[in-house]
């Protein structure tokens, strides 16, 4: 009986099951969507990024469990282009979204502000995990936009925030995916506690609904 329980306690912790995350990465044109995906996929900075938008995949061990994270570049359009807004498939696609401006560019800490809201209406506020990335920290010398209205615009939209350089280190970027997938565990355990309140509340109604019947 005791070898039985270990050995389950084993295979729990070995946790054989794969976590699939779907990330979005959205901001406007330039900002270095494209060198933050390629730097957390190949751990390099290759300079010049193709303007294709694509769904790429890495599988991570995370504390013992195998995590698959599929990510989306997605291309913002320039002036004169079709919309610049979130498409419907995006939304509903996303698991956790990673905004990105260029500290050295206020107009993409617009575009973020924009984006966010337009992420707001239409999803539920705090449904889906979103983390706000300031990159290009290697110029910041000729930074327009603090750190402090990075970081205040986080806290008012329940977001996360890191100033990273995709240009300069790996280990920035790592954990800015790797605090997104908490984020979205963490979200995903909620949910499901949720739906089992939510089971209870039902079950008790039903009961009283039939004793009042009776
Ligand atoms: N100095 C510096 N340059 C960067 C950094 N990240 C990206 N870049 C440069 O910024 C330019 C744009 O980077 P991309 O990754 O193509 O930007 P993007 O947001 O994907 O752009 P679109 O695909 O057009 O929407 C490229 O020339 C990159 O080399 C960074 O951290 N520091």
């Amino acid at each position: 009986m005791v070898v039985q329980e270990k050995s389950r306690m084993e295979a729990m912790e070995g946790n054989p099951q794969r976590v699939e995350v779907n990330i979005l990465l959205l901001g406007a044109h330039n900002v270095g969507k494209s060198a933050l995906t390629v730097r957390f996929l190949t751990r390099r900075f290759i300079g010049e990024y193709g303007d294709i938008e694509s769904v790429y995949s890495r599988v991570d061990r995370i504390d013992g469990q195998e995590i698959c994270f599929n990510i989306w570049d997605s291309q913002y359009a320039q002036a004169g282009e079709k919309s610049s807004s979130i498409s419907d498939k995006q939304l509903q696609w996303a698991d956790g979204m990673i905004l990105v401006y260029n500290m050295c560019d206020r107009s993409s800490f617009d575009v973020v502000q924009q984006q966010l809201q337009q992420i707001r209406r239409s999803r539920k506020p705090s449904s889906v995990p979103i983390i706000i990335v300031a990159n290009k920290r290697d110029l910041q010398r000729h930074r327009s936009v603090s750190g402090e209205e990075g970081r205040l615009l986080a806290l008012s939209q329940h977001c996360g925030f890191f100033e990273v350089s995709a240009a300069e280190t790996y280990h920035g970027v790592l954990l800015v995916f790797h605090r997104l997938v908490d984020l979205v565990k963490e979200t995903r355990a909620i949910r499901k506690s949720m739906a089992g309140v939510r089971g209870i509340v039902r079950s008790v109604s039903a009961v009283f609904a039939k004793k009042r019947a009776e």
